[in-house]
């Protein structure tokens, strides 16, 4: 299945298209109406006339139009539904005028403010949705930041219609620099997936997402240069084992890091990787360390001066610090023909130096960075914030300058390429907000990258099965909150065997 993300832009000229081949209101219509389905559907199997009452809220747009058309809907079918509209300063577009004749007509109710006693059964948002121009302000511009704010303490679902309102469709940013956006627990987006759904702050404002192609055609759709992950982008490295293999046969992964003090980041690490598959897996301590991982016996340990760097998959940086020793190590590995995973602080080695940084965008052989977003900062010489503000164009400029498979880490982490490729991982949640749950995702990608599998698809897998580690720790309980890193390999080998699985059909 493929899933692509389509800019704003290029819903604009989907929307062109399309409309140009239908009477005029067509496509709002269609969006009214799926819309209220969906809502009824929130609403669950009531009696009609004996449910709580539905809010919709009606902005000065066409997303302002397309809520109107949920409220006529939704009286047409019996159900209680008052709009508060805040109409703009401009007049509105014909079709949204028509919806508004529309629910004028019928028995839909219309309110200017919000009651404070209000008890409704859902909210749709419709304030705004791909037009949003400017964060929502308060009085001069219609109180849209107080009503939303207000939103916040109702205790029920919120259904958004297109996008939450106040969110950027583009980056996942909530407009404005002290800005608001409707947190909604669903959305129904129209004419095609919008990547600020899935990354940065969309996960918590648009809650589930549907996506309602209003019966428009393929012929009308761009190519993306997004898409949303799922285990069938790296469907096809997915091998069952064969009988007649050997541990050689998985590929050697070595973990360097671990400078005084940080010796746990490399383990965790080795132990992703040894749970992901890979036949061996060294830890090459930079500190004189511990001898063995008494958890994990099977990992074995070298000092990193002396480990051979040639013939294994290398994940470089977890826990390593910053010493001329660990800067030798990671020169030595960026041109060397290992495969290499770039992780922490060889990111931040990388971003401080134009000489590691050129020797990064030479290598040939398959190289993944996962930075987190301040170690992405640090490699563009930006602040974390600016990094967040557009999560895809940041991972794009990344993979450019590295000539590398970017992972940029966070909620909707993103993958880029050099060619401009994006794909947004759905899985994972906040549970992965604790320490060391990077260094076993760097772990993971090297342990995919050691079985054959090229970058693209170790950096896609890795966050997938990661997050998907995650989500199976919370459905049995293990968190989100108190979940530990060190849980995460052994629920994303029960991930990767189910998948390889499933794979055999
Ligand atoms: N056309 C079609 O075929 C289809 C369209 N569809 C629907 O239309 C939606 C796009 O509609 P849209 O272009 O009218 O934009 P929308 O999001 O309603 O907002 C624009 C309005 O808001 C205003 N405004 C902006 N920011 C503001 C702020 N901060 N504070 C205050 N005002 C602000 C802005 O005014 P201005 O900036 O000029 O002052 C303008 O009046 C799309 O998301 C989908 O839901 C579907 O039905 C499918 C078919
Ligand atoms: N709120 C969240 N939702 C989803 N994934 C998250 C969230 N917070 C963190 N993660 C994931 O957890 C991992 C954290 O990595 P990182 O920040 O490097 O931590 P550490 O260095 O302590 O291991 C990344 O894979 C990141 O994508
Ligand atoms: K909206």
């Amino acid at each position: 299945m493929d899933n692509p993300l389509y800019t704003v832009a290029q819903i604009r000229a989907i929307e062109q298209s399309a409309y140009a081949t239908l009477p005029p209101g067509t496509l709002m219509q269609r969006a009214g109406r799926a819309a209220a389905r969906f809502a009824m559907e929130l609403l669950g199997e009531r009696t009609p006339g004996n449910s709580r009452p539905v809010l919709v809220l009606a902005g000065p747009g066409n997303n302002g139009g397309d809520a109107l058309e949920v409220a006529a809907n939704l009286a047409d079918a019996g159900i209680d539904a008052t709009v508060l509209h805040l109409p703009g300063r401009q007049d509105a577009s014909e079709e949204t005028a028509t919806a508004h004749e529309r629910a004028r007509d019928g028995t839909v109710g219309f309110i200017d403010m919000l009651p404070p006693d209000g008890d409704w059964g859902l909210v749709v948002d419709g304030l705004f949705g791909i037009g949003l121009a400017r964060p929502l302000e308060g009085a001069l511009e219609g109180d849209y930041r107080d009503l939303v704010a207000a939103l916040e303490a109702l205790r029920c679902p919120i259904l958004a219609l297109d996008v939450p309102s106040g969110l950027d469709a583009d980056t996942g940013a909530v407009v404005g620099p002290d800005g608001i956006a409707v947190r909604a627990t669903h959305t129904i987006t129209f004419l095609g997936d919008k990547p600020g759904l899935h990354t940065a702050a969309g996960r918590d404002h648009a809650g589930q997402v549907r996506v309602e192609m209003l019966e428009v055609g393929p012929e009308h759709l761009p190519a993306a240069g997004a898409r949303l992950g799922s285990a069938e982008l790296f469907a096809r490295c997915l091998a069952p084992r064969r009988h007649d293999t050997h541990k050689g046969s998985y590929g050697d992964v070595a973990v360097i890091g671990g400078a005084h003090g940080m010796l746990g980041a490399p383990v965790l690490a080795a132990r992703g990787a040894l749970l992901g598959g890979a036949g061996r897996v060294f830890v090459a301590m930079l500190d004189a360390g511990p001898g063995y991982d008494s958890v994990q016996p099977e990992l074995m340990f070298r000092n990193a001066d002396d480990l051979d760097l040639d013939g294994r998959t290398l994940v470089i940086g977890p826990g390593m610090g910053g010493s001329a020793g660990a800067m030798r190590l990671l020169a030595k590995a960026l041109d060397g023909n290992s495969p290499l995973v770039v992780d922490a602080d060889a990111i931040n080695l990388i971003g401080a130096s134009p000489d590691l940084l050129g020797r990064l965008a030479g290598r040939r052989a398959p190289t993944v960075l996962t930075p987190h977003p301040l170690e992405g900062a640090r490699l563009l010489g930006m602040t974390a914030g600016v990094v967040q503000a557009d999560r895809l164009a940041s991972a794009r400029e990344m993979a450019v300058r590295t000539q590398a498979t970017v992972l940029l880490k966070g909620s909707g982490t993103v993958m880029a390429r050099p060619d401009g490729a994006v794909v947004i991982n759905p899985t994972g949640n906040a549970g992965l907000a604790t320490a060391g749950s990077g260094d076993v995702l760097a772990g993971i990608c090297g342990t995919l990258l050691a079985q054959g599998w090229p970058a693209w698809e170790a950096a896609i897998g890795a966050a997938w099965i990661h997050g998907a580690a995650a989500d199976l720790l919370v459905a049995h309980g293990i968190g989100p909150v108190g979940m530990t890193a060190g849980e995460l390999p052994a629920a994303a080998r029960a991930v990767l065997n189910m998948l390889v699985q499933e794979s055999l059909g």
